[in-house]
């Protein structure tokens, strides 16, 4: 099957290239790296080598001292393009998420499926299969009851609630797999949903509410408290628990950005379709 990059990378501000090589008649399923994952397919490996080799460069060289959440934030930031941030690396393909409408109807799967994969990520937290999960209960920084407010407040403007995208929904299976098989995999999702949610998903939610929300605030883009200190204590126990991992359980986790972009970037992308 000829390269599905397009599906992605030719969407604003998209920067993962998918291949369609191993996709089967449900839609999405191709390997990632040693890992399978359902739902969505990810040409990775050289994204992922060029993470971890860049990793070892800061370390070495221009970021000696890096505490493990600014590693997180530069694998990040990597892979931004270069329209939606000045640390981006990726060049735009396609036009800018700016130059384009966004879909009201599509705007309200993505809340949905946000919810489901914000949910997904609390529930895993409150259990703690894992011991220190427990450490990111209530950090302030939860967006799943802000969303479940907003949905009902679409729904009281009439609108009709989707049910989430099967993709997503195979995210939520796989951030629950992942938390049992790969704890420092699943920490790279959840620092990049909430911290990803708190920068350019604000600056989006801004955008879209401006043209299409007639300037609506909605609760997925409040916080209570000062949000610098929410997320800056979460750094602190990400750097906590990170100081007790290997080199190598550090690089899974910052190879799993590229995943984690892969599902979020296609959410995201989706409303402007
Ligand atoms: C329309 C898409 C996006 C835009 C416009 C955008 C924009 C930005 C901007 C402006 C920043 C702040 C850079 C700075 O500190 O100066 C940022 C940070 C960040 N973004 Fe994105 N971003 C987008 C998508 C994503 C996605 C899909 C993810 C991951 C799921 C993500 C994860 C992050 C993370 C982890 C940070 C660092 C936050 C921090 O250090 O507090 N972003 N982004």
């Amino acid at each position: 099957m000829a390269l599905a990059a397009a599906t992605l990378a030719s969407s604003p501000r998209v920067c993962i290239s998918v291949s369609a090589a191993g996709m089967n008649s449900s839609g999405l399923s191709v390997s990632l790296g040693a890992r399978r994952v359902p739902g969505i397919s990810v040409q990775i490996h050289s994204q992922r080598r060029r993470i971890v080799a860049a990793a070892a460069v800061a370390r070495g060289d221009e970021g000696a001292g890096k505490t493990f959440v600014e590693e997180m934030r530069a694998a990040a930031m990597r892979m931004h393009t270069k329209d939606q941030t000045s640390e981006g690396e990726k060049e735009l393909e396609g036009p800018s998420l700016n130059e384009l409408e966004p879909n009201l109807d599509a705007y309200l799967r993505f809340l949905v499926d946000s919810k489901l994969i914000f949910q997904t990520l609390e529930n895993i937290v409150d259990r703690a299969a894992v011991p220190w999960y427990a450490e990111f209960r209530n950090t302030g920084l939860e967006r799943s009851e802000a969303l479940k407010k907003d949905l009902k407040w679409f729904s009281e403007q009439g609108h009709t609630i989707p049910e989430p995208s099967a993709l997503d929904t195979k995210y939520a299976s796989y951030l629950e797999e992942l938390s049992e098989k790969d704890q420092q995999a699943f920490f790279c999702h959840f620092y990049n949903m909430y911290f990803g949610q708190s920068a350019g998903g604000r600056l989006t939610g801004k955008k879209i509410a401006d043209k299409i929300l007639n300037k609506k605030e909605l609760e997925f883009y409040k916080w209570e408290g000062t949000l610098s200190e929410l997320l800056q204590n979460v750094r602190t126990k990400l750097n906590q628990v990170a100081s007790n991992w290997t080199r190598e359980e550090k690089n899974r986790c910052l190879e799993e950005t590229v995943t984690s972009f892969a599902y979020s970037v296609d959410r995201l992308r989706k409303i402007f379709t």
